[in-house]
């Protein structure tokens, strides 16, 4: 053979080596990264689900609450249970004059009617009789009460301890089976209410509209309200050459859409000093500029989380606050609807036992959402009835305890007494992680006055601002934020069950500039 012969046969044996080489490689490569693909990925993505950190994809955004400092207890087995006949005898408090607050009305389902029925309530805790005198601590009940009431100077008649610490002690037949009537999903695997359980009928659960995208759904209905307001800023702004008289009318608008004095200067200045370096020279300019002045003045950097996740043992607690009939039954039905559409399990506490009506109401939010509800009757102690509240979610190992309160503003001292207790009382079994204070946002300057009386008595964490969709005032929300130094986390835009949205500084500037 010659050279030349040779050298092809070797130089063919090289390619077939290099290929073989190559096709190992390759081989073994995709065997490990079929590996790589079955590892931790989906274990972290399960690990997830109950922790915190959790962000709704929807704009709704859910974290925990900064760790509690009560030590959650461990709570016994509710008593025997006893059938409440439960009258219920409607005493309307005198000056609670607000709206009739009717049940959510949204989604009918004419099924739905039975079910509000069965919620024959089951007393989770027989009471001992309500005047009972601190025994808490020296009681032999197994269950570590919480401490009564101590204060001098709220000294009402009850106290959340007694009535939970005696479960065990109370003698069967105590007069009254009353005292927080529990009332639980069916349907839930945790504790069995031997009572409920066989006597409720299958709820008609509600279907909840996704809550992705709320506030973009919901934004026809702020502009439709609020674009007037932009609309006139717009047309002054745009409008060439301003000079005092139209200064003056850009003041007027802000001020009549309720931004408030000390807001109302801020922007004007600012407004002043820019068109002033003369960098607004088109109508887009100019909106650009206003939406830039109200987005700041919004302090988007606030954080508009809800306090809802859970700790590790103990449930998220959340009090919602708030005159009567600002919508805070409602807005607490409509958010644990939020949070049940995100797989949470969710408590309704009715601690508003000032008018019946209003724990009928939350326990029919309650029963089409698929919470669960423990409510006291008429006139009980709102404390009584938030500890137990608590100490339920606590026991069924539920996300997230709902507290909805009364809010009677008759007298600061009321209040403070009824709200400083609900709150202390609450927080000898967990941590309070939210204090929401609901506001109408069509009351305007009222709704400030209101919202600086709760503020002197609870530490208000979010507001959340109520009947946007009916008002030109949403400017109260500048207000609120500036006054109170606490952001607007939530918005209501409607009666419908799902008309809550979360609040977004951009998205609102953009429905009021239309
Ligand atoms: N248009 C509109 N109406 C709302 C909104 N939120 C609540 N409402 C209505 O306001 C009325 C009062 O709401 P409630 O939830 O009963 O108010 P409340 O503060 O709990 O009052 P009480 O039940 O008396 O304690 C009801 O008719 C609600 O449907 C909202 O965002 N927009």
């Amino acid at each position: 053979m010659s050279t030349g012969a040779w050298i092809i046969i070797a130089a063919a044996l090289a390619v077939v080596l290099v290929a073989l080489v190559v096709g190992l490689t390759l081989y073994r490569r995709r065997q490990v990264s079929l590996q790589v693909k079955d590892t931790p990925q989906l274990d972290t993505a399960e690990a997830k689900d109950r922790s915190g950190g959790y962000k709704a994809q929807t704009g709704f955004s859910f974290t925990q609450g900064p760790s509690a400092t009560a030590p959650p207890q461990p709570v016994e087995r509710p008593a025997p249970e006893k059938k409440a006949p439960a009258p219920r005898t409607v005493p309307l408090p005198e000056e609670v004059t607000e709206a009739p607050a009717a049940p959510p009305k949204p989604a009918p389902a004419p099924e739905a009617a039975p079910a509000a029925e069965p919620a024959t309530e089951t007393p989770a805790v027989p009471e001992t009789a309500p005047a009972a005198e601190p025994v808490a601590e020296t009681a032999p009940a197994p269950e570590v009460a919480p401490a009564p009431e101590t204060e001098p100077e709220t000294a009402a008649p009850e106290t959340a301890a007694p009535e939970t610490a005696a479960p065990e002690t109370a003698a069967p037949e105590t007069a009254e089976p009353v005292e927080p009537v529990v009332v639980t999903q069916p349907s839930t695997d945790t504790i069995a209410e031997p009572a409920a359980a066989p006597a409720a009928a299958e709820p008609a659960l509600d279907e909840i509209e996704p809550t992705a995208g709320r506030l973009v759904r919901l934004r026809g209905r702020l502009a439709r309200s609020q674009s007037a307001v932009g609309k006139s800023l717009l047309g002054l702004l745009g409008g060439g050459d301003l000079d005092e008289d139209s200064w003056e009318e850009i003041e007027d608008t802000l001020l009549v859409a309720d931004l408030g004095a000390a807001t109302t200067t801020k922007i004007v200045d600012r407004l002043r000093e820019e068109i002033a370096l003369n960098t607004v020279r088109t109508e887009a300019e100019a909106r650009a500029l206003l939406r830039s002045v109200l987005v700041d003045e919004l302090r988007p950097e606030l954080d508009r989380s809800i306090r809802a996740l859970p700790h590790e043992d103990h449930p998220a607690v959340l009090l919602v606050v708030g005159v009567n009939g600002t919508g805070k039954t409602t807005t607490t039905g409509k958010l644990a609807r939020v949070l049940v559409a995100d797989g949470r399990r969710v408590l309704l506490g009715a601690a508003d036992t000032f008018r019946a009506a209003a724990a009928d109401q939350l326990q029919t939010w309650a029963e089409r959402v698929g919470a669960e509800v423990v409510r006291g009757k008429d006139s009980a102690d709102p404390a009584a009835v938030a500890f137990d509240a608590v100490a339920k979610g606590i026991e069924n190992g539920v996300d997230a305890v709902l507290i909805d309160t009364a809010g009677r503003l008759h007298t600061k001292i009321g209040l403070m007494d009824e709200l400083g207790k609900v709150k202390r009382v609450v927080e000898k079994k967990a941590a309070v992680d939210e204090v929401l204070l609901v506001l109408d946002a069509t009351i305007g300057q009222n709704g400030l006055m209101q919202a600086r009386v709760f503020a002197d008595v609870v530490d208000i964490t979010g507001v959340v601002l109520t009947k946007l969709d009916g008002t030109a005032k949403g400017g109260i929300v500048f207000q609120v934020q500036h006054e109170l130094g606490v952001p607007v986390k939530l918005v209501g835009l409607g009666e419908g069950a799902d008309d809550l949205a979360p609040f977004e500084p951009e998205a609102f500037v953009d429905a009021l500039l239309g």
